[in-house]
């Protein structure tokens, strides 16, 4: 097992809700190394909010939480009023694992970003927890005891010298809150880390427990109680605690390996090192194919531009009520006027609506089960530049997979206005069509009309607004799928919004 002698120390801590009310006061406690201490409370007297603080994650500062005092641990010296702390890697309570990346990769990303690689020992003390898991499982099909282990294992790779466990126990039954318990117990003990656990259903953890805290809420400070079950749920009682009986059905798996080091275990040797680099195009590739190149978008856009081509060339021709003839005597600036409004109007128009359309609400979508489900605060506790690499791939994706469709899309609509037009006059040759059609988009020569230019820049800037706008949605506070649904909604509305507004203002001023 890894060593770390590394006491928490935490002196005169106060907490203050964004509200101005006190959530603690004057809170003094140290945790020794190897020391496992149970944090007991009423619900909402502000337990979570305790860990988060310890791990980096609330948000201080002017219209946040106000906090002070000082946080010791080994050398690093804090103060809390101005400092983030960073000390803690949290174990959360619904796992908040990367569900897009596999179980292997959700350690690896971990560990690419704990600061130095791992260290042989923590690496097998980490991964001796998930011998009975597959290297390439995908998150989806682990069972919920191994998305728990692999969450602790997750969390032991980001290496921070404090553990902190919010709620590991809830919906588990008696016998697998205790198994749980003593996992954690071997990992603090084996590793010398302080670990800090949130527990509402105190009797399962106690045997662990090395001592109790409760965080009271008349007086707002942490105070210590015996180490009696009976009397905490007393006290919690008294302070009209109101806490549920656990009413859930996960379960952790009891055949989890020990701390014994299974030399089959396949886990140490595939994880590895990587760059920065490498996760940034891991999360590149991964909105590529879902923005840009998906089977079933290619089909739509490619539908949409098909129907789109015909509907302008049929529709074109049908316009008058003098029949053949003046088709016939129109028919050459006809033609040069549907290439041209196809070409830098209609299609960019139908193409950008499209793929705005059908991209924001997955961007929408995964950026909120991304918020629902802790994993951006997860990955800010790992020290993961979660953001950058997803918000800088999405709106690369937006703008590269707009432009790129768009070239599909005015390919399929130019050979489907061939194609109608070829239905109408059957008589005439392909070089006729190509000649008038293309003649105020492309310059002898073959290149492009300087028009093309604003084409580009329209579809580019409005699927880059969109883009944002559905980060900006999908990442606001969610607590619920509905608020996740109802920002897929507004995402949409405000996309397309958007890129009618910018198509509007850019061919009005330039075409
Ligand atoms: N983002 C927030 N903004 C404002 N107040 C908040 C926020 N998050 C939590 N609170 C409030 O802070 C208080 C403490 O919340 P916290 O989640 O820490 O409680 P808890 O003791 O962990 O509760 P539980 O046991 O029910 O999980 C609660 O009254 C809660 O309503």
């Amino acid at each position: 097992m890894t060593t770390m002698n590394n006491a928490l120390e935490i002196a005169g801590l106060g907490i203050r809700r964004p509200t101005g009310a006190v959530l603690v006061r004057d809170a003094t406690f140290t945790i020794k190394p190897a020391e496992i201490v149970l944090l007991v409370g009423p619900s909402g007297s502000g337990k979570s909010t305790i860990v988060k603080l310890l791990g980096g994650l609330l948000e201080t500062g002017p219209g946040g939480w106000g906090v002070t005092g000082r946080l010791t641990c080994g050398d690093r010296k804090l103060d809390l009023e101005s400092e983030r702390s960073h000390v803690g890697g949290i174990v959360f309570q619904d796992h908040a694992l990367f569900n897009d990346l596999s179980a292997l990769e959700n350690l690896r990303i971990a560990a690419d970003h704990a600061g130095r690689p791992p260290a042989p020992a923590l690496l097998a003390d980490a991964t001796a927890l998930l011998g009975d898991i597959g290297v390439h499982k995908t998150v989806a099909s682990c069972s919920g005891g191994q998305r728990q282990r692999l969450a602790i294992a997750r969390t032991l790779l980001a290496d921070r010298p404090v553990l902190l466990f919010d709620e590991p126990n809830s919906g588990l039954d008696v016998r697998m809150a205790r198994r749980l318990g003593e996992l954690i117990r071997d990992l603090c003990v084996g590793m010398g880390k302080p670990a800090l656990i949130v527990a509402h259903h105190v009797k399962d953890l106690l045997p662990v427990a090395d001592r109790v805290l409760l965080l009271d809420t008349r007086s707002r400070r942490l105070v210590e109680v015996p180490k009696d079950a009976d009397a905490i749920e007393a006290e919690l009682m008294k302070l009209d605690s109101g806490s549920a009986a656990s009413t859930g059905t996960a379960q952790i798996d009891t055949a989890a390996p020990q701390n014994g080091k299974d030399r089959r275990n396949p886990w140490p040797s595939s994880i590895g090192h990587r760059s920065r680099l490498y996760w940034f195009g891991r999360y590149m590739a991964e909105y590529f194919w879902e923005l840009c190149v998906s089977p079933l978008m290619l089909i739509y856009m490619g539908a949409g531009a098909l129907i789109m081509g015909f509907v302008s060339m049929w529709f074109g021709f049908h316009y008058n009520s003098f029949g053949g003839y003046l088709k016939s005597l129109l028919h050459d600036e006809t033609l040069v006027g549907l290439g041209l409004v196809q070409g830098t109007v209609a299609v960019p128009l139908i193409s950008s609506i499209l793929f705005v359309a059908r991209n924001n609400a997955i961007i929408a979508a995964d950026i909120g089960n991304r918020v629902l489900s802790s994993q951006f605060k997860a990955m800010d506790n790992l020290g993961i530049t979660a953001r950058t690499y997803i918000y800088s791939a999405i709106l690369i994706n937006m703008v590269m997979g707009a432009l790129m469709l768009l070239v599909l899309s005015l390919g399929v609509a130019g050979w489907s206005s061939m194609q109608t037009w070829h239905l109408q006059f059957p008589q005439q040759n392909f070089e006729l069509w190509r000649e008038h059609f293309f003649q105020k988009l492309i310059l002898e020569g073959g290149h492009v009309t300087p028009r093309m230019g604003w084409v580009l820049l329209k579809v580019g800037l409005s699927a880059l607004l969109a883009g944002a706008a559905a980060i900006v949605i999908g990442g606001g506070r969610k607590e619920s799928v509905l608020e996740i649904n109802a920002a897929i909604a507004r995402s949409i509305i405000i996309g397309v919004t958007l890129t009618l507004l910018v198509h509007a203002v850019i061919s009005v001023l330039t075409l």
